[in-house]
């Protein structure tokens, strides 16, 4: 295996929380950067520094749907006394025009349309009588509908300053300045401020593919009938939606049977688009748990201490675990124990920081806080063991639901926290401060 972290000796040891993650952790590393559409990097981290490349806004323009004047010529304007211009036509947004703006004049200009050389100010059109000869107005007409709009005279009824009304080019950014540092992570604002300079593509960390694979000849898949002894596949679904949570890209393979050459060759197959892999059940003691029989035996035979290792950790639940590298590409691989509540919290606890560490984050893990413990008895946890049970937390306060069983999906559904009872505290009175993993 190809692990950095080194390796307690002894077969036995029952492995901290602490030791487990950090093997996984010593063993992931940051995906390579490639180049990706703005949308696609959504998520990721940008490796590259941008600069502007062109000044936004790249031109002087209107902020409002008005009238270019002259500060000089609606000096002292009031709606008494309106100063009265000639409209020398229409600038629109997004059209060029060559049209200026001399003494006694104004073009009527659109939110976002440059402005034309000579004026100096935008007065809005609710400032003016419209080129209607009334009081003043609410609006323009569509120019389709009126096109004499764009001629004639306009009253202005108040005065402006220089520079009103009006978005000066580099206002907002000036070609050169840096946008956005590398190690940013891109979120819709700076995915908007790319787009607006100009970047069509940039450097990232990818997101990593991540491929779950449930096992379990019991498995079937939701929408399909249950025959006697079998039950509904959740974890696959559930590991799928916190790889993507996390910002992966997740793959589900549904529920493979508990015979190890069909698990070979899948995970096998399922190599080709994992940057890691995820499989939970069959990792036990048990006959049948077929995980730990296929998983010694997959690729990696030309790398001495390749494949992955089974171990059982000081926690409660997700005691039996495996970890190791699989396939030509050292594909790091996480075996999950198959009951639901301890595959879930061992992907939040083991699974979500690899992702995150392939994506080259820095914060990998969920925040934790402190909370006060509210609940009718004591909590009672096993010795030796560091528990997650499965609460609700607001207001500095915290609730289980449901019990410690880790098969209990319906309470899991109803939690947003984890309670974490440590490894030497085998009972927590109400009202303790306890410490508490948030799930977001
Ligand atoms: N003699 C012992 N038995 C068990 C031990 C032990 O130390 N000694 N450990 C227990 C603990 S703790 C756990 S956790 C489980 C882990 O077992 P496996 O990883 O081998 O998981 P399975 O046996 O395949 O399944 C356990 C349980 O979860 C259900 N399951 C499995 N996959 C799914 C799925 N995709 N969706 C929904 N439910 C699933 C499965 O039907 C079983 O009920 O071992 C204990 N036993
Ligand atoms: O450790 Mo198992 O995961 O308790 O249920």
């Amino acid at each position: 295996m190809s692990s950095a972290a080194p390796r307690p000796a002894d077969p036995d040891h029952l492995w901290s929380v602490e030791e487990h993650l950090e093997d996984v952790l010593a063993t992931v590393r940051p995906l390579e950067p490639i180049e990706l559409n703005l949308l696609d990097a959504q998520g990721c981290v940008l490796v590259e520094d941008i600069t502007v490349a062109v000044s936004l806004p790249p031109f002087d323009n209107s902020s409002m749907d008005g009238y270019a004047v002259r500060v000089a010529d609606v000096a002292g304007a009031s709606e008494e006394f309106p100063a009265v211009l000639e409209v020398v036509g229409d600038i629109a947004a997004g059209l060029a025009s060559s049209l200026r703006v001399g003494p006694g004049q104004a073009a009527r200009i659109m939110t976002g349309a440059p402005m034309p050389p000579g004026a100096e100010a935008v007065v809005p059109v609710e400032w003016t009588d419209g080129g209607l000869g009334e009081g003043p107005v609410t609006g323009m007409p569509a120019h389709s509908l009126v096109p004499e709009g764009a001629q004639g005279q306009v009253q202005v009824h108040r005065a402006a300053e220089a520079g009103a009304h009006i978005r000066a080019r580099g206002g907002d950014a000036r070609s050169g300045d840096r946008a956005l540092d590398a190690g940013t992570v891109l979120g819709p604002p700076q995915i908007a401020l790319l787009a607006a300079i100009g970047r069509g593509t940039v450097k990232v960390r990818p997101r990593p593919r991540v491929v779950v694979l449930s096992t379990g000849s019991e498995l079937v898949q939701p929408d399909e009938a249950l025959a006697d002894g079998q039950i509904y596949d959740s974890n696959s679904f559930a590991l799928t939606a916190c790889a993507r949570d996390a910002g992966a890209i997740a793959y589900r393979v549904g529920a493979v049977p508990d015979d190890a050459e069909t698990l070979r060759s899948t995970i096998e197959d399922q190599l080709v688009r994992a940057d890691l892999m995820v499989t939970t059940g069959g990792v036990s003691v048990g006959a049948y748990d077929v995980v730990k029989e296929a998983l010694s035996h997959v690729g990696d035979e030309d790398e001495p201490g390749s494949g992955v290792e089974f171990r059982k950790l000081a926690m409660q639940p997700g005691k039996p675990q495996g970890f190791g590298t699989i396939g030509p590409d050292h594909t790091p691989l996480l075996a999950l124990p198959g009951n639901p509540v301890s595959s879930y919290v061992s992907f939040e606890l083991f699974v979500r920081p690899a992702i995150r560490t392939l994506m080259g984050l820095d914060d990998v893990h969920r925040p934790r806080t402190r909370a006060r413990l509210v609940a009718d008895k004591a909590l009672t946890s096993p010795a030796g063991r560091r528990q997650f049970l499965r609460a609700t937390v607001s207001d500095g306060s915290v609730r289980p639901v449901g019990g410690a069983g880790s098969h209990l999906v319906a309470a899991l559904a109803q939690a947003d926290a984890l309670i974490v009872v440590p490894e030497d505290v085998e009972s927590v009175e109400p009202g303790t401060e306890v410490e508490v993993v948030l799930l977001g």
